[in-house]
């Protein structure tokens, strides 16, 4: 039933993903960037001091018919790169790719760091990772997911990216279609309120086997590089001719002529792997004739980050209700 599906607009050259979502009675449409490493929906509002706005769309629940506002709640997330946003909550109907929530709490933003104001391409963030990191006080909410879970066929949503191209989020259904191999699961710990797995090895270019070391990371769809421990990070670049850490990028860095290697991880027990086209992992030009590298590290991040350049390499099915993580070719 493809009703139950959003297209996934890809934004600022293949750095976010922004989905169409419905908010309110009658609906107020808004372009809202799904993240399954936050557990927060929230979007740019009324509230707002205008110097804060700069060509968003707001949400007004006084022009909501079916808003109502959790009196005395609040809401304050923090994001990766030190971003940040916080504010009240109401209860609305919200619609995600043919899917209705009535009653979803909607966290409405009276405050919004430099980044989200400059960021034209998105209204606001919907966390599909899981209510143990929801923000809201005094008492945490569930994601428009959680919520709309229980009347969906399946407890799953999958995530089908492309480079440089539209992607879609499926809800509550696997399209057979949209991948070329079976779909191997990794179990998900969920402990830490994030799509948590472990991949037993990783290969660079062509290699046949695989490098037998854990790599424990997050699935993470909102953020845009693949993140990886320093160990695997020196392997693949040294793989890389001329490539080193450059200070003044903070990564590695590389001659935009180079040939990039694939990078491939392996699901499982290794029987399967998804592998990142080199293409993929030459992420952005730097401007001085230097590109900088789609891996760099996790350093400091505590655990790895399996974000869009690997998300995209795959089409991934995010199973909620058995704490699952499937990963196939496409
Ligand atoms: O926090 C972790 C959870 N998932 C990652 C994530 N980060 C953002 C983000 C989006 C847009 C912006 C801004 F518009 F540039 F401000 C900032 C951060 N969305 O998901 C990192």
């Amino acid at each position: 039933p493809d009703e139950d599906s959003a297209d996934a607009e890809p934004q600022l050259g293949d750095e976010e993903w922004t989905v169409p979502v419905s908010i309110g009675t009658p609906p107020q449409g808004f372009k809202l960037d799904l993240d399954t490493g936050s557990s927060d929906l929230w979007v740019f509002s009324t509230l707002l001091s205008k110097e804060e706005v700069n060509g968003q769309s707001l949400y007004d629940p006084n022009k909501s018919t079916t808003a109502a506002k959790m009196t005395g709640y609040t809401w304050d997330c923090h994001y990766g790169d030190g971003s940040f946003s916080s504010g009240y909550i109401y209860q609305d109907t919200v619609t995600i790719g043919g899917v209705t929530v009535a009653k979803q709490p909607v966290e409405v933003a009276k405050t919004v760091a430099p980044q989200f104001t400059q960021d034209t391409a998105l209204d606001g963030l919907v966390g599909l990772g899981f209510w143990t990191i929801n923000t809201a006080e005094p008492k945490k909410q569930k994601t428009f997911f959680e919520n709309a879970a229980p009347n969906l066929e399946k407890g799953l949503f999958t995530a089908d990216l492309k480079h440089e191209a539209p992607g879609s989020y499926n809800f509550g259904w696997i399209d057979e279609n949209a991948h070329a191999s079976n779909i191997t699961y990794a179990d998900v710990d969920s402990s830490d309120g994030y799509w948590m797995w472990t991949s037993p090895g990783y290969a660079v270019g062509d290699a046949k086997g695989i490098n037998k070391t854990a790599i424990r990371g997050i699935t993470d769809t909102g953020t845009t590089l693949l993140l990886l421990p320093d160990d695997v990070v020196d392997t693949y670049y040294g793989q890389v001719d001329g490539a080193t850490w450059a200070e003044e990028w903070s990564g590695y860095v590389f001659d935009c002529n180079t040939t990039v290697p694939d990078f491939s991880f392996a699901v499982d027990n290794g029987t399967a792997k998804v592998t990142v086209p080199g293409e993929y992992l030459n992420y952005a030009e730097n401007g001085d004739g230097t590109c900088y590298g789609g891996i760099q590290s996790d350093y400091g991040v505590g655990f790895s980050i399996f974000g869009d350049i690997a998300i995209k390499s795959a089409f991934v099915v995010f199973d909620q209700q058995n704490l699952k993580l499937g990963w196939a070719s496409k």
